[in-house]
C-alpha cells in the first residue's frame, strides 16, 4: 500500500502521452487472431494490457515484449486449444473482450479477476451466450466457467450498460462460419469505443457493416497480419489539461492523434469551454490558462453530458470544483460500475479536500470554490481517481495526500514520473 503526496508547484513543459490502452487491447487481440507475425509498436505494458497479453498466451499465442523498443511481437500461431485459464486482473476490457473471443474459438475457459472486476456487470453475456451455444457458469461474478462454441446468429443487447460487450462481439463474430447481426435494443453509450474497434478491425482487414439498429458482421473473415503503431491516449491527456487549467503553466502534449476515433478527444472542447486555452500545432497539443491567478482561475462551470465519455469524469470533476458557478455532470450512471463507484469516489475525495460536490442519481452537482484546503483523500484503488486528484494540489493551501497510489499502474505506470518531468511534486510513500 502506498500514498501519493501531491504538492503545489509550477507546471510546464512537454510530455509524451502514453499509448492508448483501449487501442492497444484491440490491436493485441487483432494481431493474435491474424495469420502471420505482427509487430505492435508504441505499446506499454500497464497492468490492464498485461492481462490481455497473458490472455492471448493462455490461448496459445506466442508473444514477446521488447521493452526498449516498446514493441510487442505477436508470432503466427493458431489460437485455440481445449482448455484455458484467463486471469483478467482488474481489466473490464480484457474480460468482456476475451469471453466472446474464447467462445468463438470453442475453448473451455475459466475466467478470474480481482478488485472490483468480479462485481462489474456480465449479465448481457450470461443471457446472450447460452442462446448461441455457450454455457456460462458462476456462483456470482468470478470465477466464471465457460464451455461450448459460439454460433453465428442474431445478438440483441442494450447499448447503455457497457460498450465493451459490443466490442467483444465485434471482435469475435467475424471468426464464425455464418453471418451475424448485432442489434441494439437501446441507444449506444460510449460510442467512440465502438468506433475505435471498427476502425482497428478495418486496419486488420476485418469489415462490419453498420445497419439501422446495429451491425451486420460477415462470418468466415480472416484477420490480416500487419505492423501497427498504437496512437496516444486521449483519456490520459485529460489529466494534464486539468493540471494546466488549475496550475496555469503551459503544458504541451505530444503523441496524440487529432483525427482519433477515441471519444475522449472531446476533452479539448470541454476544457476549452471551462476557459482553458488550447492549440494543436505540429502534432502537439498546447494547453495554458492565462487567467490562472484570477479568482476561480477565470474558469466557469457548465452542464456536461458524459454518456459518451465516462472516463473523462474524474478530471472534469476536479476542474469543475475550481470553476466559478455550478457544473452538472449527467448521464454518468455507469461510473458506479468501474474500478470504484467513481461518482461516490470523486464526491468524497473532492469534499475531503475542500470542494463542494453532491451526488445525484446519474451524476454530480458541483459548486466551484476559489481554493481547496487540501488534506487526505481516498484513491479507492482507482487509477483515474488517483491521477485526477493531482490537479487539486494546484489550488490547495495544504498538500494533497491520496491513498492507493500504485493503482495508476492499471493504465499509466509512468504517471508520477511524467508529472515530475513537468515540475510537479508527487512523492509516493509506502505505508505497508
Ligand atoms: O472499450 C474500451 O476500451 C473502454 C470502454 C469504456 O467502458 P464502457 O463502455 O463500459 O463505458 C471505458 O470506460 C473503458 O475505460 C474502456
Ligand atoms: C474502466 C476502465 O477500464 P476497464 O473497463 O477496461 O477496466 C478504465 O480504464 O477507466
Amino acid at each position: 500500500m502506498a500514498n501519493v503526496i501531491y504538492r503545489k508547484s509550477g507546471l510546464k513543459g512537454i510530455l509524451q502521452i502514453p499509448p492508448s490502452k483501449s487501442a492497444a487491447h484491440r490491436a493485441v487481440l487483432c494481431a493474435a487472431l491474424s495469420q502471420g507475425n505482427c509487430e505492435i509498436g508504441n505499446l506499454e505494458l500497464s497492468d490492464d494490457l498485461t492481462a490481455t497479453v497473458n490472455a492471448v498466451k493462455a490461448l496459445g499465442g506466442i508473444v514477446s515484449y521488447d521493452k526498449k523498443r516498446k514493441t510487442l511481437l505477436v508470432q503466427s500461431a493458431d489460437l485455440g486449444g481445449e482448455t484455458a485459464e484467463i486471469d483478467c486482473l482488474e481489466s473490464g476490457s480484457t474480460l468482456r473482450f476475451m469471453i466472446p473471443v474464447a467462445a468463438a474459438l470453442g475453448v473451455k475457459t475459466t475466467f478470474y479477476g480481482k478488485g472490483r472486476l468480479p462485481q462489474r456487470p456480465l449479465g448481457i453475456y450470461q443471457k446472450l451466450l447460452p442462446e448461441h451455444g455457450v454455457l456460462l457458469q458462476t456462483e456470482g461474478g468470478l470465477p466464471l466457467k465457460m464451455e461450448g462454441k459460439l454460433h453465428a446468429g442474431s445478438y440483441t443487447l442494450p447499448g447503455n450498460v457497457s460498450s465493451q460487450f459490443v466490442t467483444g462481439l465485434l471482435l469475435a463474430l467475424p471468426l464464425l462460419e455464418g453471418d451475424s447481426e448485432i442489434v441494439l435494443s437501446s441507444e449506444l453509450e460510449s460510442k467512440g469505443y465502438v468506433d475505435l474497434t471498427i476502425s482497428i478491425l478495418a486496419d486488420f482487414g476485418v469489415s462490419v457493416i453498420e445497419t439501422a439498429t446495429g451491425w451486420h458482421i460477415p462470418g468466415g473473415q480472416k484477420y490480416c497480419a500487419r505492423r501497427y503503431m498504437v496512437e496516444g491516449d486521449w483519456s490520459q491527456a485529460a489529466f494534464f489539461l486539468c493540471l494546466a487549467a488549475l496550475g496555469g503553466g503551459k503544458i504541451q502534449i505530444a503523441g496524440l492523434l487529432e483525427s482519433s476515433h477515441q471519444g475522449d478527444r472531446a476533452c479539448v472542447s470541454l476544457f476549452e469551454r471551462f476557459g482553458l486555452q488550447l492549440a494543436f500545432e505540429d502534432g502537439v497539443l498546447k494547453a495554458w490558462n492565462p487567467n490562472a491567478k484570477q479568482p476561480f482561475g477565470g474558469l466557469k462551470g457548465f452542464a456536461i453530458d458524459v454518456a459518451q465519455i465516462p472516463d473523462m469524469v474524474p478530471a472534469l470533476t476536479v476542474c469543475a470544483c475550481a470553476a466559478e458557478g455550478e457544473t452538472k455532470i449527467y448521464h454518468a450512471e455507469r461510473l458506479r460500475l468501474k474500478e470504484s463507484d467513481r461518482l461516490a469516489a470523486m464526491a468524497a475525495a473532492m469534499n475531503a479536500l475542500g470542494g463542494r460536490v453532491t451526488e445525484t442519481e446519474d451524476g454530480l452537482m458541483i459548486k466551484g470554490v476559489p481554493y481547496f484546503s487540501g488534506g487526505r483523500a481516498e484513491g479507492r484503488n482507482d487509477h483515474r481517481i488517483v491521477m485526477a486528484l493531482a490537479a487539486a494540489a494546484c489550488r490547495s493551501s495544504k498538500e494533497v495526500c491520496v491513498t492507493d497510489a500504485w493503482s495508476v499502474r492499471k493504465s499509466y505506470p509512468g504517471f508520477f514520473e511524467d508529472l515530475r518531468k513537468l515540475g510537479g511534486i508527487a512523492d509516493v510513500i509506502d505505508v505497508g
